[in-house]
């Protein structure tokens, strides 16, 4: 086996030492030509590989990024709205980007389109990297950071990291090399402190909210990407740790990675560490290149001198923002937006080498069969890990199910027991079952919509990384879950079985508990079909009781299956809670005699029934258990295919990386295209 360097790069020469050097002093050639002649000394590409993060190991491929012509819209009512217009840039290895500019002016979306990240809309210009066009290898060299910190709460920083090892680095790599790598960006991200600390939630306290950050870039960085692409890495934290996480990406720039980020107001010493930026304004581009004096004489020379002891940032931001407050105001600043936007600073000349234009395609997209790192089984089996330690770890959402699960024991067994055996006994008896579906059926939906919400947005953002495949996801996911989620029905039957007092023989007690342990897969089932299936978290939180509230409708309780109208009656096919119903219906009765029918007759009129007599009441005679137990087990399949299926759905489709070329320039501000 070579060395960490060698296994990483995959496709390199076998000499480690050498080919880093070629490939950083490439990087540093590429940075002195976008810089062009006599300007080379001031930001060169640091090559120390002791000191940062990027001393992990060798970079894969030095990577300098180009855009012209760059316009995006999208329809939002049969409307277009243009999004985007004529931007253009380069950014060469080594140099990091920070794209400015008001709420809503497009920076997410630029940032979007040049990481190959756009879903919606129409897209046009060129987008080139090392001067050829993008092919899927991109994704490959790439990384995004997303905004929010979507990392799993009963995780350490270290699991974490060394996961996301097993699942982003070359499978050939040894679990010892990976383990030294999961180490090694612990350390250089300043989190060897609280490497054993759990990422925490809203219930057990984690770490900071800078640290999450750290990690997520971190996770992000596994990939060992040449382009880094960040969406507000700063969000949400404190100047000292907006500024540590500004430094951390500052390393990485610094060796010959392509760091490009959206951020938000940064303090003036964040801004120091810009090589570029980028500033739009209603999706104008108003200036792109040097963020020092280069920034400085451009707006100076349109008579606009920034005041010394000022946070440029604020200067900026302050000129090509929107005054709404007032007509006048509104009128005047979207005047100087127009002005600033004419006469943009930025190249426009057509997309320059960068040093890099010779370059055959990037080496890591040769032979790339997969867009996966590691095998699909070797993808399960780390997935499988991880989410049995969250489920065991994770304590109180278990405990709540167990809890609940003895309370509402306790409330159904209270309320039903002492039954007789006679007409209002029926009646309790139906009544008790019917309450033990709705519990478990709602109670297990609403349990994993809760957990599995959360989780998505972590899934989501895996799948986007190429991290694994669906399958293995899901199938680790129900294989390690399952049993624990199955410990409060299992627990509940326990306590309400015996004291409701229903049929005492123990084969009819075992299928009772198998009934309403299917039941509670087919409604955790259904909860991940619609968590995955909805938009977003308050969305499945409305769509969800409205689709069991249906399903209960049908369920065999409130309406008798013989009234159910023909068109409706596939309805209750679907039902988890009817197949659920009928099965403990026919568990409860069938074989049973000696009820006493007395109903409005007296005393001395008591007629004898059968549990026969009270299914065909109940349009359910003539089966046995077994008939609806197999339906639900064929409806969990079902509900296995549509939870399946729309997590497929959560990989995201991206537009392709090519786009359309040859588009005239969008002009002015005007009108309804205004974003
Ligand atoms: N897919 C879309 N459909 C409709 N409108 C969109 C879409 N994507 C972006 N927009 C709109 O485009 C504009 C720019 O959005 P974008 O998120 O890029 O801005 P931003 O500068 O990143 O804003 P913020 O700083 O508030 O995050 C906004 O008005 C937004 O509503």
């Amino acid at each position: 086996m070579g060395s960490l360097d060698e296994q990483l790069r995959g496709h390199g020469n076998g000499n480690g030492h050498e080919d880093t050097t070629y490939r950083f002093s490439k990087a540093r050639d590429s940075l002195e030509m976008a810089k062009g002649p006599g300007k080379n000394k001031k930001h060169e590409v640091r090559l120390d590989k002791t000191k940062t993060f990027s001393s992990l190991y060798t970079l894969s491929e030095p990577c300098s990024l180009s855009w012209r012509n760059v316009n995006y819209s999208v329809l939002v009512k049969k409307q277009n709205k243009v999004i985007l217009k004529d931007c253009a840039g380069d950014l060469a290895p080594g140099k990091m980007l920070a794209i400015l500019g008001p709420s809503g002016s497009g920076k997410t979306s630029l940032l979007n389109v040049v990481a190959g990240r756009v879903t919606a809309g129409e897209l046009e210009g060129e987008i080139l990297l090392n001067g050829k066009p993008r092919t899927d290898s991109f994704r490959l060299l790439s990384a995004y950071v997303v905004q929010d910190d979507a990392l799993f709460s009963s995780l350490t920083v270290r699991e974490t990291m060394l996961i996301a090892a097993e699942l982003r680095l070359p499978s050939g790599v040894e679990l010892g090399k990976k383990q030294e790598v999961a180490e090694k960006v612990i350390n250089e991200l300043g989190l060897a402190k609280s490497a054993n600390t759990r990422i925490g939630n809203a219930f057990v306290r984690g770490i900071s909210g800078g640290e999450k950050k750290r990690v997520n870039i971190g996770v992000e960085m596994m990939g060992n990407p040449s382009l880094v692409f960040l969406d507000e890495p700063t969000s949400g934290l404190d100047s000292f740790q907006a500024q540590n996480v500004v430094q951390a990406l500052k390393d990485l720039s610094q060796n010959g990675r392509t760091v490009v980020m959206t951020i938000h107001q940064p303090r003036s010493s964040i801004f120091q560490m810009f090589d570029t930026i980028m500033l739009l304004s209603e999706g104008n581009l108003i200036y792109f290149g040097g963020a020092h004096a280069e920034a400085a004489s451009h707006f100076g020379s349109l008579g606009y001198k920034m005041p010394e002891e000022f946070n440029p940032a604020d200067f900026y931001l302050d000129l090509i923002s929107l005054d709404t407050r007032s007509p006048e105001a509104e009128a005047k600043t979207r005047d100087r937006i127009e002005v600033l936007a004419r006469n943009c600073k930025t190249n426009k000349e057509p997309i320059p080498s960068l040093g890099m234009a010779s370059a055959s395609e990037p080496e890591v997209s040769k032979g790339a069969a997969s867009d996966y790192r590691a095998g699909k089984l070797h993808q399960f089996r780390v997935l499988f890990g991880r989410a049995l330690t969250q489920i065991t770890r994770d304590k109180i959402p278990l405990m709540i199910s167990v809890f609940t699960a003895v309370f509402f024991a306790l409330i159904v067994g209270m309320l039903y027991m002492h039954m007789d055996k006679n007409q209002r006994g029926i009646q309790d008896r139906m009544g008790a079952l019917f309450f033990v579906v709705v519990n478990n059926a709602f109670g297990q939906m609403f349990a994993i919509l809760n957990v599995f919400s959360k989780e998505k947005l972590i899934v989501q953002r895996e799948f986007a990384a190429r991290a694994y495949n669906t399958w293995p996801y899901y199938v680790s996911k129900l294989v390690a879950e399952q049993p624990f989620r199955l410990i409060g029905p299992l627990v509940f039957c326990c306590i309400a079985y015996p004291i409701i007092g229903l049929n005492g023989a123990w084969d009819r007690f075992l299928v009772f508990v198998l009934i309403v342990l299917l039941l509670a897969i087919a409604a955790q089932t259904l909860g991940i079909f619609l968590g995955s299936i909805s938009k977003n978290e308050e969305i499945a939180a409305n769509v969800s009781p409205l689709a069991t509230v249906i399903l209960l409708l049908f369920g065999g309780f409130y309406v008798n299956k013989d009234t159910i109208p023909p068109a409706l009656s596939w309805i209750e096919y679907l039902s988890h809670i009817q197949w659920a119903f009928t099965a403990l219906c026919v568990n409860e009765f069938k074989g049973q005699e000696g009820w006493k029918c007395d109903g409005f007759e007296s005393e001395s009129n008591l007629c004898d029934v059968t549990g026969e007599q009270i299914l065909h009441r109940l349009s359910m005679d003539g089966q046995t258990v077994w008939e609806p137990i197999i339906s639900q087990i064929l409806l969990i399949c079902l509900l296995h295919c549509g939870a399946y299926w729309s997590l497929c759905k959560l990989q995201p489709k991206f537009k392709p990386l090519e786009t359309k070329k040859g588009v005239s320039p969008v002009k002015a501000v005007k009108g309804s295209d205004r974003v």
